[in-house]
């Protein structure tokens, strides 16, 4: 009874799809089914797909931002400069991979987007009687930079401390003394990368190098991969290279000053040597590099004109004019030179009216004399007066090697007709900090308002200071403004012989909120085969990471295929078992109706039975 009334319901169940399941539709019934069961299936497939490759993006993003923090690349550069040191902390992402592009070095910024720094004055020279202080000297800086850069990091972040005019101003024995020093401390203190040829005193041909990177770097001249800069023909080498046009370099301490800028052309390069045949060799003056990642690349290969001063920064020329002004005083006076222990009391004309300043001025060797600098504030007089000086060889001293800079700055050929100029430093705090005229050059106007100025009573301006009207500078800054003002306008028309109607200078400080520091090309010019070292390891990188992902689509695909054969084996059986079961209700109903009647009825009382009850 039991077995019947089963037979009975799959009977009943089946009986509307029979037809389906027999004569010309079996076929596309069965193509149809497998049809909406693979799209299906693909679907499904598709769907899980996109949601694992939005969670591995979505893994892939956290880890890359990881990755970045952790691949973030360092260096601590201190410039110990004649005037002070300052310690300066760089960061770098991994190289792009376009050989046409430099590596991306920043000054670390804090929170509020301010550049991380810190400096100490005076400068490093002032170690040079006492020089196992200079480790002392140097600890505020170092422990700065170890607070400032991520402790997992020191071990891989090169320290370099690079020196300029004031150690270059001492004899050689101080100036080892002092870098010993910190050669032999800094090891046991820090885990910075470091080795005794990180701390040096850099030359000033090598300072004004890295200026001229710093500024052209900033300004994106070395990017030859955007076609947004004006673009020059380079016509050195037998191949014409077109590239965007670099900008002058001028750089004015406390102690040196340096020019730099590009020679593009034969013809250039043939008149400079022309001209300096009469003086000596050219190759002084010419620095050639390669600033791109590849040995031979022709397209980052500049030639320099770059040469340096030593004794023309603005606070080595201060003592240099004070002295010949006293000297001047004494030859109008009874004194002898050699007279002792006297106190003077002297004009300045490049110091603001009615300023006094007190001062030792060894006048010759071993004789020094106490001197009130008495200021008249006339500053036309006082650029007349700094226009004598320069053209006295002597009046500034040469240096060690016999090279005088006044003669050296005769010298210089600046063609500025053809190229655009930058000023930095020196150059830029003297037309910023008292007059805020940084920027656009203009030395008329220049000259109306510093004028003004130096002729102003000392005692207003100290008013004016007292109630904050000059922010920028401190009272130090206020007193040598007229004499820096005026050696600045000196070196640039009557020594370079920039003209006064020139247009394509500015004194700048920061080019898009990044500090134009000369540590900034330094880094660059020492890490320039780095990102050639940066490319090959991110190949590397890119090609395991490629051929991971190559490996693993073969196995998707593999399992994909695998369990669409199961699916579709599957499939085929039920239908076979599906097909066999109608076959067999088939049969059975007609075995029924063909071999006995009797039976049928029997088969079909039941419903009739319970319908009726
Ligand atoms: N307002 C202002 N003036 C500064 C600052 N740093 C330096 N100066 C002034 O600029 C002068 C030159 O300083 P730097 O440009 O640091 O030159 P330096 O490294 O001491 O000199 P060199 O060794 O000749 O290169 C100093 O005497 C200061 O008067 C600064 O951050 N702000």
């Amino acid at each position: 009874m039991n077995q019947n009334c089963g037979d009975v319901k799959l009977s009943h169940f089946l009986r509307p799809f029979q037809r389906l399941f027999t004569g010309k539709f079996r076929i596309f019934v069965l193509l149809t089914v497998l049809a909406f069961f693979l799209i299906y299936v693909v679907k499904m497939l598709q769907s899980s797909n996109s949601n694992m490759e939005l969670a591995v993006n979505l893994y892939e993003y956290a880890e890359n931002v990881q990755n970045m923090r952790y691949k973030l690349h360092y260096a601590v550069v201190i410039d110990a400069g004649s005037s002070g040191s300052r310690v300066h902390i760089y960061t770098w992402p991994p190289h792009s991979g376009d050989i046409r592009q430099l590596l991306n070095i920043k000054m670390l910024k804090d929170q509020f987007g301010k550049d991380v720094y810190e400096k100490v004055s005076p400068g490093l020279s002032s170690c040079a009687n006492k020089p196992e202080s200079s480790i002392n000297y140097m600890l505020p800086l170092l422990n700065f930079a170890a607070q400032h850069v991520p402790v997992a990091k020191h071990k891989e972040t090169p320290l370099f401390i690079l020196a300029t005019a004031g150690m270059r101003l001492l004899p050689l024995k101080k100036q080892e003394a002092i870098l010993n020093n910190l050669r032999e401390n800094i090891p046991r203190n820090f885990s910075f990368v470091f080795s005794p040829n990180y701390v040096q005193v850099i030359t000033g041909k090598e300072e004004g190098i890295y200026s001229w990177i710093a500024i052209n770097y900033l300004l994106g001249k070395f990017d030859h991969s955007t076609s947004a800069q004006p673009l020059v023909a380079i016509n050195l080498n037998k191949r014409i290279t077109t590239r965007p046009r670099t900008v002058g370099m001028l750089e004015m301490g406390g102690a040196s000053m340096q020019i730099a800028f590009e020679i593009i052309s034969k013809y250039e390069l043939e008149e400079l040597k022309q001209r300096k045949e009469l003086h000596g060799d050219v190759k002084d003056l010419l620095a050639e590099f390669n600033l791109g990642c590849l040995s031979h690349d022709e397209d980052h290969s500049y030639l320099l004109y770059v040469t340096t001063y030593l004794g023309l920064g603005a606070n080595v020329a201060q003592e240099a004019y004070t002295k010949s002004l006293v000297k001047e005083h004494l030859s109008f006076t009874s004194f002898s030179t050699k007279e002792p222990n006297k106190h003077l009391t002297v004009s300045d004309p490049c110091m603001v009216l009615k300023s006094i300043k007190n001062t030792s001025i060894e006048v010759e060797k071993g004789f020094t004399y106490e001197v009130t600098l008495k200021g008249t504030g006339e500053w036309e007089y006082c650029e007349n007066k700094l226009a004598k000086l320069i053209n006295l060889e002597k009046s500034i001293p040469c240096d060690t090697n016999f090279s005088c800079p006044l003669t050296r700055l005769k010298e210089t050929i600046v063609s500025f007709s053809t190229s655009e100029f930058y000023g930095f430093s020196e150059l830029w705090f003297t037309m910023e900090d008292v007059l805020r005229l940084g920027g656009q050059y203009n030395y008329f106007k220049f000259k109306k308002a510093v004028s003004e100025y130096c002729k102003t009573d000392w005692s207003i301006l100290q008013e004016r200071f007292r109630k904050k009207l000059y922010p920028l500078a401190d009272e130090e800054r206020l007193l040598t403004e007229c004499f820096k003002s005026a050696w600045i306008t000196t070196v640039l028309h009557k020594g370079l012989r920039m003209p006064k109607t020139y247009k394509n200078y500015k004194s700048s400080l920061t080019v898009n909120s990044n500090q134009v520091q000369w540590t900034l090309g330094a880094l660059l010019y020492r890490t320039r085969y780095f990102p050639l070292r940066e490319i090959e390891k991110q190949t590397g990188v890119v090609e395991q990471h490629l051929s991971h992902r190559i490996v693993s689509s073969y196995i998707n695909h593999a399992l994909f295929l695998l369990c669409m054969t199961a699916v579709v084996a599957c499939i085929v059986v039920y239908l076979r078992h599906l097909h066999q079961m109608v076959n067999q209700n088939i049969v059975g109903r007609s075995s029924v109706s063909y071999t006995s009647l009797l039976n049928v009825k029997v088969d079909t009382f039941p419903i009739a039975n319970t319908r009726n009850l």
